[in-house]
């Protein structure tokens, strides 16, 4: 038997072990019921923990975003998207509007062609064909314009949604990109990808759809309701008084399905952001033969979002059979009060030729009766439309979400220092920090180190020492929870941050990310202006020209999605040219040849030492040989400098460092 599980097929085993792992607990309609209320209650408590916490630490609370379940749909926000295309919108609205009305006159049409021939049949008298024209003539005539009306505002509908649609795209695509690191640590990708997509396309599918369709109905119910009222004001005032209560009824029920709704697309995030990291991490899932696990994680994901939304499709299916019998029963209902009826009462009097009372009362009845259906069945597809709201309400307030966000530190403003009065002195000055996403843990502990202009200091010591980190509060991916970093004696918080990043700090990390492009517009990505000249100047800086121009294709040879299709050292140099060509005062090098085996270190060794010269470098090292020639190594330890000097000097103590070279030697012998 277990070699049979072991050939069944991978998805058929998923989806059984996925099946048992989802399967539904007894009460599990209870849980949905219960579980958006106990939800909202523990995110509102949860929430304000995190805020709590994250003001202690002065530091961004990115949880509070993540575990908020329940954003609303902001009005004025959809408003914005819409102003631009409003006239397009007015005229789609006018046009799907005569066609709702024109939708009302052809049975009435229809009810006259009828007549002729039924007077025709029934008398045999006149010209048949005379007396049909007309009524035909003008129903065809209505045919076309309806036709013509109908195509006008799907056409107009569709470029406003389409155009909505993308405008949001672009406002939320600018927003993610705006947000901090911070926001990125504590939102996976995949769930991000997902609001740019599945959202936006829910909420355009139901935009157009509730206007085109929801125009329709609610033209139509009114034109009813104004039959009605010819009819039987009397009646119509009593199905006014119902009407009230199932509309406050239906929005009770919609509130909870929204809720509903909402958790259900969390969890399609989610099912997107399991595969989009294992497709995003292909190697590392094949490397350690981790397909099956990474499906059994996908088919869980999957099964949950299927049952959810299996939960909210029975919501709604529910909730539109009761909107449906209430709806039905109605009219019936109304019929119950008609013998009381003070009209009815009226013709027994006038009349006292009982059939013709009957008759005329029959008729107002059936009237009455095909007018009212036909009025709920409009009102039975608006509550159709209802679920289709619901999503994409849901949707709109997901997308809205992030598009309020505001990144607490801003790419633009703040001041910068002329190039010619640059000296690139760095000044770690008490700085504390501990992440957002983990504010308890205290990574930098009032750390302070200078970097003096044009020189090269190191930072080595323990793993998870805070080394990296250093790092990331000079970029400004992240602000000090208190202390400062100076750049030439100013706080880099009052400086330009697209200045500082584009312009006097160049970043090598220990994994170079390349873009999917050609070489020549991974190395221009550095500096978007850059010329030809200027990128190939850059390569050769960084010993990087010699191998691109073997490449059959030259600077023009595509380097597959992150680079794959390079080696380590090679990515590493494109990315050290790339660092290069926006001639930055600061280098930062984060383990930059850690990653390398011997050949490909001393070639970016080489490069490395010709990019570091006349620069400002901090580099954070693991392997000590790269940094002897440094003119100060810093020994860290649990976020604080234990030791400083240069390599001889530490040498000469016999502390941290020596011992670290010892270790490291000890490692390399065995
Ligand atoms: N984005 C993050 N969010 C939360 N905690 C983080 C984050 N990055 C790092 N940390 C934590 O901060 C501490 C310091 O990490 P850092 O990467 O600065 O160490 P390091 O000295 O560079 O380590 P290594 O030499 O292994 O790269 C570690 O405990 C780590 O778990």
């Amino acid at each position: 038997p277990t070699q049979i599980k072991a050939h069944q097929p991978l998805t058929q085993r998923a989806v059984r072990q996925s099946t048992t792992r989802t399967s539904k607990p007894p009460g599990v309609a209870l849980k949905f019921i219960l579980g958006p209320a106990v939800l909202t209650v523990s995110a509102r408590l949860f929430c304000h923990v995190a805020h709590c916490e994250a003001d202690v630490n002065n530091n961004t609370p990115v949880e509070v975003v993540a575990k908020n379940p329940v954003p609303d749909f902001k009005w004025h926000v959809l408003w914005e998207f819409v102003k631009p295309q409003l006239f397009t919108l007015v005229c789609a609205v006018v046009l799907a509007f005569g066609a709702a009305i024109l939708n009302i006159q052809i049975p009435l049409m229809l009810g006259d062609l009828v007549n002729v021939v039924a007077r025709y049949l029934r008398e045999n008298t006149g010209n048949y064909v005379h007396e049909i024209r007309g009524p035909a003539l003008k129903l065809l005539g209505l045919y076309g314009i309806q036709g013509l009306l109908t195509s006008g505002y799907i056409v107009l509908l569709s470029r406003v949604g389409e155009r909505v649609a993308a405008d949001m795209r672009k406002t939320l695509f600018a927003s993610l990109l705006r947000q901090d690191v911070a926001f990125f640590d504590a939102n996976k990708t995949g769930q991000l990808v997902n609001r740019l997509t599945a959202d936006i396309q829910e909420f355009k599918s139901s935009f157009k759809l509730v206007i085109s369709q929801g125009l329709r109905s609610i033209t139509q119910t009114v034109g009813c309701f104004v039959s009605l009222y010819v009819i039987s004001p009397k009646l119509t005032g009593l199905t006014v008084l119902v009407l009230p209560c199932l509309v406050g009824a239906g929005a009770l029920i919609g509130s909870f399905l929204r809720r509903l709704s909402r958790l259900a697309q969390e969890q399609v995030a989610k099912a997107t952001g399991v595969a989009d990291e294992a497709l995003g991490n292909v190697r590392t899932v094949k490397a350690f033969a981790m397909e099956e696990r990474e499906l059994q994680l996908y088919a869980y994901e999957v099964d949950k979002s299927c049952e959810m939304n299996e939960n909210l499709g029975t919501g709604i299916a529910i909730f539109q059979g009761l909107s449906n019998i209430a709806l039905n029963c109605e009219p019936n209902v109304l019929f119950g009060c008609l013998s009381d009826c003070s009209e009815v009462k009226t013709h027994n009097l006038l009349h006292d030729d009982f059939s013709f009372t009957v008759k005329c009362i029959l008729s107002k009845v059936v009237n009455y009766k095909s007018c009212i259906h036909f009025m709920f069945r409009s009102l039975a597809s608006i509550s159709i439309l209802f679920g289709q709201v619901v999503r994409g309400m849901s949707s709109g307030a997901r997308v809205f979400e992030y598009l309020a966000l505001q990144p607490t530190i801003p790419l633009s403003g703040g001041g910068r220092i002329p190039y010619h009065s640059l000296t690139g002195r760095v000044d770690f000055m008490n700085v504390s920090f501990s992440y957002p996403t983990r504010p308890g843990h205290q990574v930098l502990q009032r750390f302070s180190l200078t970097l003096p202009p044009s020189k090269t200091v190191a930072i080595v010591g323990e793993s998870g020492g805070g080394k990296s980190t250093v790092a990331s509060l000079l970029e400004r991916f992240y602000d000090p929870t208190s202390g400062v970093v100076m750049l030439d004696g100013l706080d880099i918080r009052t400086l330009d941050l697209c200045w500082l990043r584009s312009q006097v700090i160049g970043f090598i990390n220990q994994e170079p990310v390349l873009f999917g492009s050609s070489v020549m517009e991974n190395i221009r990505f550095g500096k978007p202006e850059a010329t030809d000249a200027e990128v190939i100047n850059a390569a050769k800086q960084a010993n990087a020209h010699g191998f691109i121009t073997g490449f059959p294709d030259g600077y023009n040879t595509v380097v597959g999605e992150r680079g794959v299709t390079l080696s380590g050292g090679q990515k590493q140099r494109i990315a050290i040219s790339r660092a290069l060509i926006k001639n930055p005062s600061i280098l930062v090098l984060d383990e930059a040849t850690s990653a390398l085996d011997a050949e490909s270190e001393r070639v970016v060794q080489e490069a490395l030492d010709r990019a570091t010269r006349g620069r400002t470098v901090l580099i954070i090292a693991h392997r000590l040989s790269t940094i002897q020639r440094a003119d100060l190594i810093c020994v860290m330890s649990n976020g604080r400098i234990v030791e400083a000097g240069t390599h001889v000097e530490l040498l000469s103590k016999g502390g941290y460092y020596s011992d670290l070279i010892r270790r490291q030697r000890a490692e390399g012998q065995k």
